[in-house]
């Protein structure tokens, strides 16, 4: 295994400034985030609040030649990630480690599909509340980046970003089957991410009221159903291993996907609702939840 010695990361948005942050506090200037031109005059202008301390991070543009960066870490939002994939390219040689903290079960094989030969782990982050309103960034509970190899593909890259995030106290898990846990956490997000969006509800309401839990519950359940034709085969019980996760986060936090609609930002619903039609038609299971909530989410990004 070959150690970690320098890092980057694109996206300093909720996800990426609060990892981020833990990160370059160990690496100090081996750690840099990723940016154009506009966003690093914008980002210098107007600073950033890391849960109200002002953070300084290193700042590396894209169209200045750095020497490739030992771990990438994706912070941006799914429909962000093609544009970000070019942006990166520069930062990436044959030892560079790809770590995707994106929601979805997709933005792995996108990225497997821009850097074939590269180390591309599958990852995703739980249990975190993380908030972003322009430069000012809050969360309550900072949760764990889950990830790990499918099929034991590159031992040495997950060791080598264990060992990273232990020195770092970056909290993490690796669980014993990744592909798995993506699943778990996608049904999650497509239950609470949507269902908050369309009734504007922070974690609270899901919280207290019974019967929008029941209904997150039920849009959750489309997920396991298409999971078995998948061959991931998600039960009753994963949904109810969801319960503890969203009692813990802050009662007035709110999903990213709720923080998109009230910003006015794209949602990701298409990498979501949209990718459990593309599923149920692929496999034939019937998804009503979801077409219905693709409706409604477009047009309220619309609106
Ligand atoms: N928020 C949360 O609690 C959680 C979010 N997630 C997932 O994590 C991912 C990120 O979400 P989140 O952090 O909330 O999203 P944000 O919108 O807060 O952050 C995305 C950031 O990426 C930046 N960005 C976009 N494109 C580029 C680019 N080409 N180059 C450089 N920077 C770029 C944006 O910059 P700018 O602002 O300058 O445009 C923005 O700051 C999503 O997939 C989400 O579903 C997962 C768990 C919890
Ligand atoms: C699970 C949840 C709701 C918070 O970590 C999330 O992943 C999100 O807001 O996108």
């Amino acid at each position: 295994m070959k150690s970690i010695e320098n890092a980057a990361l694109i996206g300093l948005g909720a996800i990426g400034a609060a990892y981020g942050e833990k990160l370059q506090q160990h690496l100090g200037d081996r750690f840099s985030v990723l940016v154009d031109r506009r966003r690093l005059v914008r980002y210098n202008e107007q600073g950033l609040a890391i849960n109200g301390r002002s953070a300084r991070f290193r700042y590396s543009p894209i169209d200045e030649a750095a020497g490739p960066a030992g771990l990438i870490l994706f912070g941006v939002k799914n429909d962000q990630l093609k544009e970000s994939i070019e942006s990166v390219r520069p930062f990436v040689g044959p030892e560079t480690i790809l770590l995707p903290l994106l929601n979805g079960i997709s933005s792995e094989d996108e990225l497997k599909a821009a850097f074939p030969d590269n180390a591309v782990l599958y990852s995703m982050c739980v249990g975190i509340d993380a908030q972003r309103k322009d430069r000012e960034i809050s969360y309550s509970k900072l949760g764990k980046i889950v990830f790990g190899t499918k099929d034991g593909e590159y031992p040495g890259a997950e060791a080598a970003v264990r060992e990273l995030f232990e020195q770092a106290e970056v909290p993490f898990e690796i669980p014993d089957d990744i592909w798995r846990e993506m699943w778990w956490k996608f049904m999650l997000n497509v239950g609470i991410n949507q269902t908050s969006a369309v009734l504007r509800a922070p974690y609270s309401v899901f919280q207290n009221v019974k019967s929008a839990r029941d209904w997150l519950e039920s849009v959750m359940n489309e997920v396991v159903q298409i999971s078995k034709p998948a061959g991931v085969n998600l039960t009753g019980a994963d949904i109810q291993r969801a319960r503890p996760v969203l009692e813990s986060l802050a009662p007035e936090g709110k999903t990213s996907m709720l923080q998109d609609i009230e910003h006015g930002r794209k949602t990701e619903v298409e990498y979501m609702a949209g990718k459990v039609i593309e599923l149920g038609e692929k496999y034939g299971v019937d998804v009503p939840e979801n077409r219905q909530l693709l409706k409604v989410i477009r047009i309220l990004e619309e609106m």
